[in-house]
């Protein structure tokens, strides 16, 4: 099944809380078929964004569409964009079930795409528990089901793996993914680089309300990356490397920065040598490193 999504075009979007610029000056675009991750550390005015995108907020200036349309101006807005903005806003005396055919009987969808929904994210055993029971990673599952009742080509999820465990954090990367092969446009936003760095083709990093980075993650994401190795014969050690065509310098924590070479090639390099390791890592990319620096500074409001 094919299922055209829509793009999203943030430009010159600012939002002002009083005096506060939560959102400052921000464009982006995103694009269907693809899973585009929105991601920056707490504060950074990534809920604000998305709360604008979906009418919820009034823009201070600048716009931010779906489909070159205000939300408030799509034709049939359930239809075409699924949200899920909190995990935690169900009822939580009512049914997983109950809440979904409540809310597809309000928007005129047949109220048996309900149990699907509930199959499709797999909380079909759960269905007919209070909700007030469910775990964050359970509300997540329901979350999701809510946002796909219209079956719509645009989805926007607000931190969609927060409180996943690694297992439902490797579902949700292959739910996602398929819903973009599709053809869907997939927004998900994360405060937690590594939690969808496998899951999102596309990323927007946001700091301070501003774009710091857009582009493909594999883009952003390759580039040579120095290897930190530890050792108890680092002379041995260092000329081993050098030998092999490496360069190398000391990384101020008694470990060495190796320059030019692949862990494959370090380790077997000093296996040659018979030089024995206690670390060997690749290190951090530069997104990596970028989204590091970020969250050390992470606004509190
Ligand atoms: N209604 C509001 N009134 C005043 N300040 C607000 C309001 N909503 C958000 N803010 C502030 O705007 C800034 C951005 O918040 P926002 O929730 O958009 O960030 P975020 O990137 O989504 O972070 P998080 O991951 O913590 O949700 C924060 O400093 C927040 O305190």
């Amino acid at each position: 099944m094919t299922r055209e999504g829509l793009r999203i075009d943030v430009v010159g979007l600012t939002k002002m809380f009083g005096a506060f610029k939560a959102v400052d000056d921000l464009s982006f675009s995103v694009q269907p078929g693809v899973v585009t991750g929105f991601l920056g550390p707490n504060g950074a005015g990534k809920t604000t964004t998305l709360r604008c995108l979906l009418g919820l907020l009034a823009p201070t200036a600048g716009s931010a569409t779906i489909g070159g349309h205000r939300y408030r101006d799509l034709p049939d807005p359930i239809g075409t964009v699924g949200a899920a903005l909190e995990a935690s806003s169900f009822h939580p005396g009512r049914t997983a079930r109950a809440h979904l055919e409540v809310m597809a009987l309000g928007a005129g969808i047949d109220p048996r795409r309900a149990g699907e929904m509930l199959a499709q994210v797999g909380l079909t055993e759960v269905a007919d528990k209070r909700v007030g029971g469910y775990s964050l990673g359970m509300r997540q599952r329901l979350g999701l089901a809510a946002a796909l009742l219209g079956d719509p080509p645009v989805l926007i999820l607000d931190e969609p793996a927060n409180g996943l465990d690694p297992a439902g954090i490797a579902w949700l990367r292959e739910f996602l993914r398929a819903l973009a092969r599709e053809g869907r446009t997939v927004l998900i936003s994360s405060h937690v680089l590594s939690e969808v760095q496998r899951t999102v083709d596309e990323v927007v990093v946001l700091a301070r309300g501003r774009l710091v980075r857009q582009g493909r993650l594999a883009d952003l994401d390759s580039g040579p990356r120095d290897v930190l190795v530890r050792t108890p014969e680092p002379a041995k050690l260092r000329d081993a490397l050098a030998a092999a065509s490496l360069t190398v310098t000391e990384d101020g924590s008694g470990r060495l920065r190796v320059g030019g070479g692949t862990t494959e090639r370090v380790g077997h390099a000093a296996y040659v040598a018979g030089v024995e390791l206690h670390e060997l890592v690749a290190e951090a990319s530069h997104l990596e490193r970028t989204f590091l620096e970020l969250t050390e500074g992470d606004r509190t409001p």
